[in-house]
């Protein structure tokens, strides 16, 4: 499957690259016809710092930030998030003056949670949302209640790629969206033109990334 893949540069930073693989796969909510490999820009240093610089341009010098959750192992790109948004002097409110980077757990069910210890970096903080992948929004507004259940205000959300133009009235910050990749089509499971044409899955997809099947 990986010499299938595509590169597809940011716009606004060549560095930045999104590589997509064409064909059938299944996500936990819906089928999609090409897989996005981050895996690259959620684990390299240069290219999760240039997707950090990306995403920062849309907060610096407007918006109070004291926590950035992440979903979707995206905790390398929410640390330098963290870290351009302090130089560009974004103010954090909380008592360290600093910006949390913080990851929800994932408990049994898939419902999210913050454990006790975790739970002050939420509470009436300031918080931007940060995932990888956006396709149903489904994840995205699991996340969002997560941060609301906790008290926290979610201030901004970004994610690496994304179909979703907005969640509850804040716009979704994104590299990348389907307009960069021709032809992305997502489906719900049970209407997939593809299984109904009777093409095989290449594989489960997750955060994670892929498992042939
Ligand atoms: O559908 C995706 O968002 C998705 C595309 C992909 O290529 N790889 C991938 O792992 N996903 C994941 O599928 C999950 C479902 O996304 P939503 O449909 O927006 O809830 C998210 O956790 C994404 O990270």
């Amino acid at each position: 499957m990986e010499t299938r893949a595509v590169k597809i540069y940011s716009q606004v930073n060549k560095n930045v690259v999104l590589r997509v693989m064409k064909g059938h796969f299944a996500t936990t909510h819906s089928h999609i016809n090409y897989f996005m490999d981050m895996t690259g820009l959620k684990s390299r240093l240069n290219e999760a710092k240039g997707a950090a610089s990306v995403l920062a341009r849309k907060y610096e010098n407007t918006t109070i930030v004291d926590t950035i959750v992440c979903i979707d192992g995206c905790e390398v790109v929410g640390a330098f998030l963290a870290d351009e948004l302090t130089r560009a002097g974004v103010m954090s409110m909380n008592q360290h003056r600093t910006i949390y980077v913080s990851t929800p757990e994932c408990h049994t069910g898939g419902q999210l949670i913050f454990r006790d210890n975790m739970q002050m970096m939420i509470r009436g903080k300031n918080v931007i949302l940060l995932l990888a992948n956006v396709t149903t929004g489904k994840t995205l507004n699991r996340a969002l209640e997560c941060i609301e259940y906790y008290g926290g205000q979610t201030v901004g959300i970004s994610s690496i790629f994304s179909v979703i133009k907005s969640a509850r009235g804040i716009e979704v910050n994104s590299i990348f969206t389907e307009k960069d990749v021709p032809d992305y089509m997502t489906y719900e499971t049970a209407k997939c033109p593809l299984c109904q044409k009777k093409v095989l899955l290449d594989a489960m997809v997750n955060s994670h990334g892929y498992s042939k099947i």
